[in-house]
């Protein structure tokens, strides 16, 4: 719509007056920052003047304590606001680029008209006037929802009716309005075409200005126990949760912090692609984490979990004799049923078979681990798992504090007294100090000063077991681990899915010769860290109010059943696209099996079918490459068609990579060439880097770099270029069936431009793309 030449004018005098204003605060709010930086490092500077320290008298250590305290408690609370004030002018400076990006007339039944402008901060003149209202704010939920005519939006005090007569968009920039648009619609395309058309870039960006109505409704749903969130590539899944979750932090700002929200993402160049989001929006970032990482910290050191490199390759690199009988592990160890094995086990082995460790001490056992069993059941089951492991604990360090004294009179302990060094022997006479309350104490005999060191030396040792009996590592997880996999088939409700005796006990040799190794396959991860939490009672995270969950559609049953033990009040976000499993669980009713596993009644599901991310000949391609696709919409951006470039031979493809991708190069910092496997990437690499500037993006890379990147298809999950090139698609290397929606998800990372090479042949998941829906060259 048209929008007159005056009332530009208008529109630009009032982002003017409001620049100005925020400008004015910032200036304000700068020069208090300031003081209040200056003051809290003038009491960092004066801590110790500031405080009385007499410690002669019991009474003047608690006063010098509480006088410490006070003065800590002074400086965090003026470091607090510091940061605090800090965050603001950094909205300011934000507000003050860009104040607004939308404009609604809205006008309740006898009252004046309101002109309510959003922006992604609410800014308030002196008069307590809304100059610019939060995008959060309840009544800006009309902008995303309504169409101008009759609307209503709630309030914490009920629904508020009226009627929206203009909905105006901007696009501002450097505080002036570059396009500005009337809408009929929800939210006008004209808008989303301009966001869309730019480039990408290393970090994901907020979509504030062009939420689509039912994005919208994920990000402002605060009732669901569980959502759901089915989605196509590039429906603004990812987009959609990050701005719920700066919307919830907003609703709920009283009650919930960002460390109360947690995200798992597929890898970690996706955590810091959309790191910025967040902080942007001008919110804290959530805790993120990966599944694998969050996986590790909880098993600790003794085993390292296999890698999302030699998880992936192992199972695409078909050459590998692992590649065959991992599929079918896999798929029986994350499943429900397999997870409630680990359960029924579990309850079975605290009547009898729990496995435990010798305690062992200089090559002799100290508590053998029949006495720790018989320890063990000796407590009856009346008594709740955590109670039960705390009392053996207990018990056993009662136990050790007996034997350490027996040790105290031993040989090796004489033999280490003289060889202790005048060091060694200050130490523990400093050691002897310790905690005493006169000064100066002496040894004042031969024996006294023998049995005093001798109680430090085996105190010494002995310290190693007591932190390991403090941390239950009396408990032989392994081994219970293995005995669990032997028995699995009397736990289990349905039979071994297609396992053969044979070959299942060849399944339990691999896992048991990786845990020798001190590693453990991914699919051991869950029913392994489960099967501990519930011998030790481990607590679970209970004070995490939110986990979102990204790429939902390559966990298995299994890891989801064991966030949900994990994180038993929590509220669940999850977003998928069955279209995208690259990792092939083979869960073809992901929602049924999600919605029974969360047992959740407040379950919403939203299904995103618009895809923005590419132009349209791109998401028309790749639609295609899917079965099943129909249900996919495009978003209508222009663009060149996708190209299938084959080659006869290695040689070639890097031959025509490196000059197209150098042509790319010149109007791009986002070009990214995507293979299969890392060692593909690899190959590749190896050649292309003595012909152009390449990044090759491995496991470890925990940022994106701009420029011509190379990565292998887990790692490109999630993120996306303006360029992509996808590394021979061709007959021999893309032959199954189920690496379909892998291609899938590897084409659909292009926003701009899409290659496909291929060596020879291109595969045959690409034969039924209709001919006119790409541009194919011979070279
Ligand atoms: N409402 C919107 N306004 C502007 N841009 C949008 C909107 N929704 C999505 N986009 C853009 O579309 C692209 C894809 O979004 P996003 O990565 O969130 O999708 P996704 O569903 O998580 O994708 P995938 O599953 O393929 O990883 C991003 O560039 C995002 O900015």
């Amino acid at each position: 719509m048209d929008i007159h030449h005056d009332e530009w004018i208008e529109e630009q005098k009032r982002v003017d007056d409001t620049v100005d204003k925020v400008k004015r605060k910032e200036e304000n709010l700068k020069a208090s920052v300031e003081l209040v930086k200056a003051e809290a490092t003038e009491i960092r500077k004066n801590f110790w003047e500031d405080v009385t320290v007499n410690l002669d008298e019991p009474d003047d250590v608690a006063e010098t304590h509480t006088s410490i305290r006070q003065q800590a408690e002074l400086l965090s609370e003026r470091e607090r606001s510091y940061g605090h004030a800090e965050e603001n002018v950094k909205t300011l400076r934000r507000l003050a680029y860009s104040p607004y990006f939308a404009r609604i007339d809205f006008q309740e039944a006898d009252e004046p008209l309101e002109k309510i402008y959003i922006g992604i901060a609410s800014f308030i003149n002196e008069k307590d006037e809304h100059l610019v209202y939060d995008w959060r704010a309840p009544i800006s939920s009309i902008y995303y929802d309504g169409v101008p005519g009759p609307v209503s939006y709630q309030t914490p005090d009920g629904f508020r009716e009226g009627e929206m007569t203009l909905k105006r968009q901007f696009l501002i920039r450097s505080g002036k309005i570059e396009a500005m648009f009337d809408t009929g619609m929800t939210i006008g395309d004209e808008m989303l075409q301009e966001m869309l058309g730019e480039k990408a870039n290393t970090y994901m960006k907020n979509i504030v200005s062009t939420i689509q109505e039912e994005q919208n409704r994920i990000i402002r749903d605060a009732k669901s126990n569980l959502l759901f969130v089915q989605g196509a590539a590039g429906s603004g899944k990812t987009s959609a949760a990050l701005q719920r979750i700066a919307f919830l932090l907003y609703h709920f700002r009283d009650s919930l912090q960002a460390e109360q929200i947690i995200l798992f993402s597929p890898n970690k160049l996706f955590n810091s692609y959309i790191s910025k989001v967040l902080p942007e929006l001008g919110e804290n970032n959530m805790q993120q984490t990966t599944f694998l990482d969050y996986a590790q910290s909880r098993l600790g050191p003794a085993f390292e979990v296999e890698s999302l490199f030699e998880q992936f390759e192992n199972r695409v690199n078909d050459e590998l004799a692992e590649a065959v009988w991992r599929k079918e592990a896999i798929r029986l160890k994350g499943s429900k049923s397999f997870f409630n094995a680990v359960q029924s086990y579990a309850e079975n082995v605290m009547n009898d078979g729990l496995m435990f460790r010798d305690i062992r001490f200089r090559g002799e056992t100290l508590i053998g681990k029949e006495t720790i069993a018989e320890l063990f059941y000796s407590y009856g089951s009346s008594y709740s798992m955590p109670n039960r492991m705390n009392l053996v604990a207990k018990e056993i360090l009662r136990k050790l504090a007996v034997l350490a004294k027996e040790q105290e009179k031993s040989e090796w302990v004489e033999a280490e007294m003289e060889l202790l060094d005048r060091e060694d022997y200050l130490k523990a006479y400093r050691h002897s100090q310790k905690g005493s309350k006169k000064e100066g104490i002496r040894f004042d005999s031969f024996d006294k000063e023998k049995g005093f060191l001798a109680k430090e030396i085996v105190n010494q040792h002995f310290a190693r077991l007591k932190r390991m009996v403090k941390r239950y590592r009396f408990i032989n997880l392994k081994s219970q681990y293995m005995d669990f996999l032997k028995k699995v088939p009397d736990f289990m409700d349905q039979p071994l899915l297609s396992f053969k005796t044979e070959e299942w006990s060849r399944i339990i040799k691999h896992t048991e010769e990786y845990m020798q190794k001190k590693r453990i396959y991914m699919e051991d991860l869950v029913p392994f860290l489960f099967l501990g939490d519930l011998i030790t009672g481990k607590r679970s995270q209970t004070s995490m109010k939110h986990v979102f969950i990204d790429e939902i559609q390559d966990y298995s049953e299994a890891q989801l059943a064991y966030l949900k033990f994990l994180f038993p009040f929590s509220k669940f976000t999850m977003l998928g696209d069955i279209n995208q499993t690259i990792y092939g669980f083979g869960q073809q009713n992901l929602l049924d099996s999600i919605v029974k596993l969360m047992g959740e009644e407040r379950a919403e599901i939203v299904r995103l079918k618009k895809s923005y991310r590419s132009t349209l000949p791109i998401t028309r391609f790749t639609k295609e490459i899917l079965k099943g696709g129909e249900e996919i919409e495009l978003f209508e951006r222009d663009g060149d068609l996708p190209i299938v470039a084959v080659v006869p031979d290695k040689a070639s493809q890097i031959e025509l990579i490196a000059k197209q991708a150098k042509e790319l190069a010149k109007e791009s910092r986002s070009v990214a060439i995507i293979g299969k496997s890392m060692k593909e990437c690899e190959e590749a690499y190896n050649y292309l880097s003595e012909k152009l500037e390449i990044t090759l993006m491995g496991e470890k890379n925990t940022e994106l770099t701009e420029g011509i990147i190379l990565l292998p298809s887990y790692l490109a999950k999630g993120l996306e270029f303006d360029h992509v090139m996808i590394l021979n698609a061709s007959k021999e290397r893309y032959t199954e069936e189920s690496e379909r929606t892998l291609l899938y998800t590897m084409c659909t990372r292009a926003m701009h431009h899409l290659y496909v090479i291929s060596v020879g042949r291109p595969t045959h998941l690409l034969d039924d793309v209709p001919e006119e829906y790409y541009e194919l060259r011979q070279y």
